[in-house]
């Protein structure tokens, strides 16, 4: 029986686009939908950088190119490629939707969306620990996203592939038109054993 719903793919294959016409049709349904995803920004033509927008609306950084960044001030900087991440900004924005569906008004017969568990969400131990806590919580399903394996393993993302409680999607350009049905049928499955 499965509780949450992830999906993963290669880059740029359409993820965030099945995640966020997932959300249309729970919200049509009645479902609560809350959580956050992340968009890439391009100033010029060129990537910038992500940023985190939540269900509601709101958006905060999640990362710029060096250039964009500013100075580090002496603060420990991580990075991916390129990209600086900008920690303070992703946890002020994410954490408090943990918080949320965490607590027993807000959770039952929620999706709560989590796109996605990346390298440059993953220097944040405070989300590892809300992540790992909304996964074996009782009552509310995630949908998220996942990257394919690629280099050195990501701790929390082999863990969430290999939990047998998370129906794992993958997603090719093949089957990314016709993939959206079979998604909202395990949501719906999902949130039947959760209500
Ligand atoms: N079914 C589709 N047909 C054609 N283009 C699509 C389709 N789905 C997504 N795209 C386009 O592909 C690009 C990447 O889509 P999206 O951001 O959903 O991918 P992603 O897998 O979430 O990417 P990332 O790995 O960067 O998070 C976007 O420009 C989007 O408009």
């Amino acid at each position: 029986m499965f509780k949450h719903v992830f999906l993963t793919g290669p880059p740029g294959v359409g993820k965030t686009t099945l995640v966020q016409k997932a959300c249309e049709a729970l919200v049509s349904s009645g479902v609560g939908v809350e959580g956050f995803y992340t968009e890439e920004v391009r100033e010029g033509g060129r990537r910038v950088g992500f940023d985190v927008v939540t269900m509601t609306g709101e958006r905060g950084h999640l990362s710029r190119i060096r250039d964009v960044a500013g100075a580090s001030h002496g603060r420990r900087e991580y990075t991916v490629g390129q990209y600086v991440v900008d920690l303070p900004s992703f946890e002020n924005l994410a954490l408090p939707l943990f918080r949320n569906v965490g607590s027993a008004a807000g959770a039952s017969r929620k999706v709560f969306v989590i796109d996605e568990i990346g390298k440059m969400e993953l220097f944040s131990q405070s989300f590892i620990r809300s992540v790992r806590q909304t996964l074996d919580g009782s009552s509310c399903t995630i949908l998220g996203t996942i990257p394919i394996p690629k280099g050195k393993p990501l701790g929390l993302v082999e863990e969430v592939r290999s939990r047998r409680d998370v129906k794992v999607f993958t997603v090719s350009k093949e089957n990314r038109n016709a993939i959206l049905q079979d998604i909202l049928a395990a949501l719906q499955d999902c949130l039947k054993h959760t209500a």
